[in-house]
């Protein structure tokens, strides 16, 4: 099974594009999806982020208060890192979890979405293709405070807690350009759909001829034995 990693900047687009791949019948994987997952109450990682940052980032129910706990560590790196040792250990289990699912359902491929690919570097070898999904850095901007209704200040704060854009750009193997309308980034995820079942369906194919030739060779071998 190959896999593709999917990343951005924060607000780049990498949900929308994750939501069309989706539509489009395409197996996926996002770590965001099981970031929520595995700080539902009583789990591990909830244990440890209220063990660290005390019932105040708890709302009523016994839920964290997304709001105040990003208010929190996006001001101070060192919470940001204590939140990040709180929870990826547990993230990076979920996510191996889902892969193992899709590989044994039979998927030729499967796109894992990952915010944090290029900084914390997770299964990078294993990756078949980088694909980044990228827009302008004052669309980034607009489009963060907008959606989370935060000040420039804030989104700023979100923005540089992230390896820059232009960077992820630098280093992906595909570009998915999110600065234009929605039905252009659609037509680019169609292409990218296209070309991973291309690879896969490559590497399937060598697959199979491997086995092939395996099977061949052991068969002249027995052959030669079961004659002499
Ligand atoms: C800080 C939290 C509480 C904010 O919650 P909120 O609902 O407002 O945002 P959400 O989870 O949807 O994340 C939005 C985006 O923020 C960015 N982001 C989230 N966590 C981090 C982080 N630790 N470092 C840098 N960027 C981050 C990512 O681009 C992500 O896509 C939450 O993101 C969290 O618990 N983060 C720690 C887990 C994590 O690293 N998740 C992202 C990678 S899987
Ligand atoms: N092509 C587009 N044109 C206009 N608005 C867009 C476009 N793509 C995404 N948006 C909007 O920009 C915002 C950010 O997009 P989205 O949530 O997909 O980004 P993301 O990379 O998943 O964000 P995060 O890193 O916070 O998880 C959303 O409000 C979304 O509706």
């Amino acid at each position: 099974m190959l896999i593709f990693g999917l990343t951005g900047g924060i607000a780049s687009g990498k949900s929308t594009v994750s939501r069309i791949l989706e539509e489009l019948g395409c197996p996926v994987v996002d770590a965001d999806v099981l970031a929520r997952r595995v700080v539902e109450p009583g789990r591990p990682a909830w244990r440890a982020i209220v063990g660290h940052f005390r019932d105040e980032i708890l709302q009523e129910d016994g839920t964290i208060n997304r709001e105040r706990l990003g208010s929190i560590v996006f001001d101070d790196e060192s919470k940001r890192k204590t939140l990040n040792r709180c929870t990826h250990p547990y993230i990076r289990r979920e996510v191996l979890w889902e892969l193992a699912k899709h590989f044994s359902k039979g998927s030729s491929y499967v796109v894992l979405v990952s915010p944090l690919l290029f900084e914390t570097k997770y299964a990078l070898h294993y990756m078949r293709q980088t694909i980044v999904v990228s827009c302008t850095d004052s669309q980034q901007l607009s489009r963060l405070m907008a959606r989370d209704r935060l000040s420039k200040e804030e989104a700023v704060k979100r923005i540089e807690a992230q390896i820059p854009l232009s960077c992820k750009i630098s280093w992906a193997d595909v570009e998915i350009d999110n600065s234009g309308s929605r039905l252009e980034t659609r037509g680019q995820v169609q292409h990218l759909v296209e070309n991973m079942k291309r690879l896969s369906h490559c590497r399937l194919i060598l697959f199979r001829t491997l086995i092939a030739v395996f099977a061949s060779f052991m068969f002249v071998v027995f052959s030669f034995f079961a004659v002499s």
